[in-house]
């Protein structure tokens, strides 16, 4: 079974413009209400790619209850904990650039922390937890670290896709899968990354500390691959760009549903990298034929000679 963990999921209001001025009173005629929040993104992708999931996290209020019966509408298994914070609305501008604003996560209680530490103490050895988006702070500096501790002592296979200082230690947990992007990465290891050479070296060092699968995503230039047996890169397909919104998101569910479903590492990764780019080209995220066709346009090549280190 595979679980998504967002600690703070979101209403993602999403409005298409012909132009933003900002300071100005800017009128728009196409706007949508997405569920939002990283891992409610990657329970809805797996959801597409034929892959069933449990959104576990917290929704609050109106937005909440909204969100809980989208997912539900979908067929999406939730076991989400009601808390008194109004779940965020986080407003996504699509004009010539895209501008996002992002509300702060809900006020944790000591209480709904516990629950979602047993919540995953209920998981069983092979299952999958994906800890997607941001860790408010009110969880407490050590949640992340209590919860990964939880997921290395059961077998259960942790993907990491956050945000922030937390993920230093996260790496140090031995996830099955870390995802940053280049400035994610970069953050981690108070480094700039300039260069793909860069990229690599990092995403080698944190295979060194014992993650087994880390890709490293770099928008419409595609993502690097690398484990203690291959390297690679995957250049992106052109697609026309909709909305970016969740082309990490994508890329973790393409790759975990592709491993799911017997494949091997290298054809997850090119699953993963054309999922990312099928969401690019659309409003509210991939679907699945758009994913298999991009799949077969995804070229992937494998890095140091094209041998196994
Ligand atoms: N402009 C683009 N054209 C084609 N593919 C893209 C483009 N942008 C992103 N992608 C695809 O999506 C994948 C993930 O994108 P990106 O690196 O932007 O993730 P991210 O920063 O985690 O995104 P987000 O936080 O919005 O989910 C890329 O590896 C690529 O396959
Ligand atoms: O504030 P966070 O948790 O870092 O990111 C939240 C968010 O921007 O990420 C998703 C796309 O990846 C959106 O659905 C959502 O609005």
């Amino acid at each position: 079974m595979i679980y998504t963990y967002t600690l703070t999921p979101s209403l993602d209001y999403t409005v298409y413009l012909p132009g933003f001025s900002p300071g100005k009173l800017n009128r728009s005629e196409e706007v949508y209400y997405y569920p939002g929040g990283k891992g409610i993104n990657v329970s809805r992708v797996l959801k597409r790619l034929g892959a069933d999931s449990t959104a576990v996290g917290l929704a609050g209020g109106f937005t909440g209850d909204y969100l809980e019966q989208f997912l539900q509408d979908e067929g999406i298994r939730t076991a989400l904990i009601r808390t008194d914070s109004i779940t965020r609305i986080n407003v996504k501008i699509k004009s010539d650039q895209e501008t996002e604003l992002n509300g702060p996560g809900p006020e944790i209680t000591e209480q709904e922390r516990r629950q979602l530490l047993d919540r995953a103490g209920r998981m069983e050895r092979g299952d999958w937890l994906v800890l997607a988006g941001r860790i408010p702070d009110s969880a407490g500096a050590d949640f992340a670290v209590e919860l990964a501790g939880i997921c290395r002592d059961s077998g259960i296979r942790l993907a990491v896709d956050t945000s922030g200082p937390v993920l230093k230690e996260l790496a140090d947990m031995k996830p099955e899968l870390m995802k940053p992007n280049e400035h994610e990465l970069g953050e981690l290891f108070g480094a700039e990354i300039k260069t793909k050479e860069d990229a690599l070296h990092y995403a080698r060092l944190l295979v060194r500390q014992g993650v087994r699968h880390v890709i490293v995503s770099m928008g419409g230039e595609g993502a690097l691959y690398v484990s203690d047996t291959m390297e690679a890169e995957a250049q992106a397909p052109e697609v026309k760009v909709v909305n970016t919104v969740g082309a990490g998101d994508s890329l973790v569910s393409g790759f975990i549903a592709a491993l799911e479903s017997g494949k091997g590492a290298e054809e997850a990764f090119k699953y993963g990298v054309a999922a990312g780019s099928a969401t690019v080209s659309r409003s509210d995220l991939c679907r699945k034929e758009d994913v298999d066709t991009l799949a077969e346009q995804v070229t992937v090549t494998r890095l140091n000679g094209g041998k196994n280190r």
